[in-house]
């Protein structure tokens, strides 16, 4: 287990506590735009996480952050991992986890995961496959597997920072409570059932969602109490950190003791699989400012970042703190200013009139919490290459795609 130095590190790494010249130096060098991560950074929320659920069994969401380097920073930290698929799966066998500390979460899998993660199975890689409806049982069986399941439940409840992200109660997630006792019987007929798990939803963070939160969990305790012989439970992930610069840092010791509360009597061990907390703070994007127009009520800064990069702002409408990394912003004076990127979409804005130290054209700004679901979520629409990711030291973990990577499958 890694043994970051907690006491002297901050509950949430602001975009202040980087080093605006370093990341300058990282931009100069590698070019914009350009994810910088913190490996050190993942490895003190894991040792976080630990500290605050000294007991559980904790899996990395891997869809947060699939860098292999990420992924070898939380596994040398003690976590397992958690898929969405078998690219994850692969990620994460390829990345050094054991198979028994993986699992595979099956939402409406395709046949092709299947055959991949079974044949996996059958080759020695003694994962977990969670289901979450009884055909997804029938075309495991059908391919020979008989390993270990963990049953899915919907607890017709949800929480989360938007609603395309809780899951907890979406009609696609999860074995209905009515239905999970025949599900479960059913399962183990032909396959070793153990655990029961549910997800929430992502970005849970604030009263309002804790309290939300708790409903799920005493949901969730009530359909696990009336399956026999379970190893754990998993209540997902979830876990959000504040986007904010004025919000709080989440009280970890709260979420967990909401946890032992709510699931309080459960002859079984406690399982979580968190991903944004994990990865969302140990990076920021860096982009540069091509354009300045408008006036000085209402300026737009073109920028070389967009949608592509960093989808969050204009999938979920989410914030994030921006920042101007140049020695003299703090002399400018600050207008309302409209951070917009490169795409043919209106929606390609990072932030609308949000007070900004007066953007000049070359400036370099840093975006914050942009290590979970930021590169991840990168696409190449508008044919634009995704972009590198570095760590603060220069190492790079991801190379930027060129032209010809964009054109490289095509026949
Ligand atoms: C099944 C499952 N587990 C874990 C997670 C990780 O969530 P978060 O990144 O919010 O911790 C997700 C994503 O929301 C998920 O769908
Ligand atoms: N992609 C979402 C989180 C969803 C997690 C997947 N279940 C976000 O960026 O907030």
């Amino acid at each position: 287990m890694n043994d970051a130095p907690l006491a002297d590190s901050p509950a949430v790494r602001r975009l202040a506590d980087w080093d605006a010249a370093r990341l300058s130096e990282l931009a100069d060098e590698h070019g914009t735009p350009l994810y910088v991560t913190d490996l050190d950074r993942v490895a003190e929320n894991c040792a976080r996480l630990r500290a605050a659920f000294p007991d559980a069994d904790l899996r990395y969401a891997v869809k947060a952050n699939t860098a292999r380097a990420v992924l070898e920073a939380v596994g040398e930290a003690g976590l397992g991992a958690e898929c969405a698929s078998a690219g994850e799966v692969r990620r994460a066998l390829d990345a050094g986890f054991d198979g028994a500390d993986v699992d595979y979460t099956a939402v409406n899998p395709p046949a092709r995961d299947l055959d991949a993660v079974v044949e996996w199975w059958k080759e020695g890689a003694d994962l977990t496959i969670t289901v979450g409806a009884a055909d997804a049982l029938d075309r495991l069986r059908e391919r020979g597997y008989d390993g270990r399941v963990c049953v899915r439940v919907n607890p017709g409840v949800g929480a989360g920072h938007h609603e395309k992200v809780r899951t907890g109660g979406a009609a696609k997630f999860g074995v209905p409570a009515d239905r999970v006792g025949e599900v479960v019987a059913s399962a183990r007929t032909a396959f070793d059932v153990v655990g029961v798990h549910a997800h929430a939803g992502s970005g849970i963070h604030g009263e309002a969602d804790l309290a939300a939160h708790r409903e799920f969990l005493a949901r969730v305790a009530e359909l696990a109490a009336a399956v026999d012989d379970l190893e754990y439970v998993n209540v997902g992930g979830g876990i959000g950190v504040p986007y904010r610069d004025d919000e709080e840092p989440l009280d970890l010791d709260a979420v967990a003791a909401a946890v032992r509360e709510e699931l309080d009597g459960l002859d079984a061990a406690l399982a979580l699989e968190p991903g944004r907390y994990v990865v969302a703070d140990a990076a920021v994007l860096l982009t540069r400012v091509n354009a300045v127009k408008g006036a000085s009520d209402e300026l737009v800064a073109g920028v070389d970042a967009g949608m592509t990069d960093l989808l969050r702002p204009a999938m979920y409408d989410a914030y994030h703190e921006i920042r101007s990394l140049e020695p003299d912003s703090l002399d400018r004076e600050e207008a309302p200013v409209t951070v917009a990127g490169p795409i043919c979409e209106s929606g390609d804005v990072f932030c609308e009139g949000r007070p900004l130290p007066v953007p000049e054209r070359g400036d370099l700004l840093a975006l914050g919490n942009a290590g979970a679901y930021g590169h991840e979520m990168a696409s190449t629409y508008n044919s634009r290459p995704r972009p590198a990711d570095v760590t603060p030291s220069g190492d790079v973990l991801r190379e930027r795609e060129s032209l010809a990577d964009l054109t490289r499958l095509e026949r």
